[in-house]
């Protein structure tokens, strides 16, 4: 029999919408801080409808804009402190190699970002790492720093911690309606919460909640589909454990950049994707037909061909996320204009789990008043003119 029901909670020092990897490591933070914190997920956790589940993602330092290179050493420190203080295993250091064109600015940029760095040929990658074939006047910079975070457990492993610092997580409990003022008034599916300080980090939800308070952020949530290629020969070079991570920056094959890590998730299948999709609603995102064709998939299949041999050249399994895209893909880190306690973390643009550890702990910052420990400046709301509606 259930037991009688207590009164529910309903008063927080702050309330966070959306607890993927943003709004998990932003409570995280609050906790660690004494903040009593509340946590709302609109789905019962875990699950796959957002844009931080699966296995894999990517961290490095090598970074064409050293505005994220220089929030990396603190990235990794703190990913670190998750690891030791729930002793888990989060990160595999594998590598990765950034493919592009000497000369081409990104690929300078990225080199630079590393301080020190490694330029492999076509004939140096080829012979350190066999299963990739660069063309001739190509090059590979080496980031050994990089290498995949396991990111389901990652989710699992900040909520354990908030919660074990008093916090409260809610999931199933889609929030409705947001009432500004200096209490902010949460309504959900289950409930009415308040409190002075509210964080919104809703992934690509986060566009339709903040235009009931007035802002009309430019946020695209694009469909991706997530690819895992199989190897011709089992256990080849090309997707072994030994294999780096990879990213293409400025080859004209591939405009938006194709991506790939280590055959981790699937064994013998290599995660490679394309770092672009189509536009979609979050709730509408099943409804385009099975049969469409997929363009990216197309692309990744004449890269394979071409760059990685030893795969074959159609996907052995497709699955899919979301991205959550700004016009310039800098985040979003910033209060709403209007409402000073209402703090919005959104537009990760496909790059913003590596760093989910500091952008918690810079909306936890915005959140307290206090000042950000990194530069704010490329993230700010105001870099978009007319985001304030009119009636405002
Ligand atoms: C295919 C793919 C590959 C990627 N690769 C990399 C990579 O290699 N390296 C890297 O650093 N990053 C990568 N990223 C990006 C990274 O995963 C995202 O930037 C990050 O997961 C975004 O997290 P989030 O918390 O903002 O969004 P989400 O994880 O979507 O979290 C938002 C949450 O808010 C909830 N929510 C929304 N509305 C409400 C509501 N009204 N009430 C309550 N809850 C609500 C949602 O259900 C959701 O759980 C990749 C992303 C994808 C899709
Ligand atoms: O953030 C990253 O490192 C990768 C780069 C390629 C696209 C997906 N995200």
């Amino acid at each position: 029999m259930a037991a009688p029901s207590q009164p529910q909670k309903s008063t927080y020092d702050v309330i966070v919408i959306g607890a993927g990897i943003q709004g998990s490591f932003t409570a995280y933070h609050l906790a660690q801080r004494h903040k009593d914190t509340l946590l709302l997920e609109q789905f019962l956790l875990p699950h796959s409808r957002g844009s931080s589940h699966g296995q894999s993602r990517i961290i490095r330092s090598a970074y064409p804009q050293e505005y994220y290179s220089r929030m990396m050493p603190d990235s990794f420190r703190l990913w670190q402190q998750l690891e030791a203080e729930t002793g888990t295993t989060l990160y595999r250091q594998t590598g990765l190699v950034v493919l592009g064109l000497p000369g081409e600015p990104e690929l300078e940029a990225c080199r630079r970002s590393l301080g020190v760095d490694e330029v492999l040929d076509a004939a140096a990658l080829a012979q350190r790492f066999p299963g990739f074939r660069l063309q001739a006047g190509q090059v590979a910079v080496l980031d050994s720093t990089a290498g995949v975070l396991f990111a389901d457990r990652a989710l699992r492993a900040v909520q354990e911690v908030f919660r074990r610092h008093g916090g409260t997580l809610q999931d199933g409990e889609k929030v409705l309606h947001i009432e500004p003022g200096a209490t902010v008034t949460v309504t959900t599916t289950a409930g009415v919460y308040k409190a002075p300080r509210l964080i919104i980090t809703a992934g690509a939800w986060t566009g339709a909640l903040v235009e009931q308070l007035g802002l009309h952020l430019p946020l695209q949530p694009l469909r991706i589909n997530v690819c895992y290629w199989r190897e011709k020969q089992p256990g080849s070079a090309s997707s072994g454990s030994v294999s780096p991570c990879f990213l293409t920056l400025g080859l004209s094959q591939a405009p938006h950049g194709i991506y790939g890590l280590p055959s981790i998730e699937y064994p013998g299948l290599m995660k490679v994707c394309h770092h672009h999709g189509s536009p979609t609603d979050p709730e509408k995102r099943d409804q385009a037909p099975s049969s469409a064709p997929h363009p990216d998939v197309a692309v990744l299949s004449s890269f394979i061909s071409s760059y990685l041999p030893g795969l074959e050249t159609q996907p052995a399994v497709m699955e899919t996320c979301l991205y959550t895209n700004t016009p310039d893909e800098d985040f979003i880190l910033d209060r709403h204009p209007k409402f000073s306690n209402i703090v919005i973390g959104a537009g990760f643009s496909g790059h913003g789990f590596k760093l989910a550890p500091v952008v918690g702990k810079l909306l936890c910052e915005l959140s307290l008043g206090e000042e950000p420990s990194h530069n704010m400046a490329h993230f700010a709301i105001t870099r978009f003119p007319g985001v304030l509606a009119a009636a405002q």
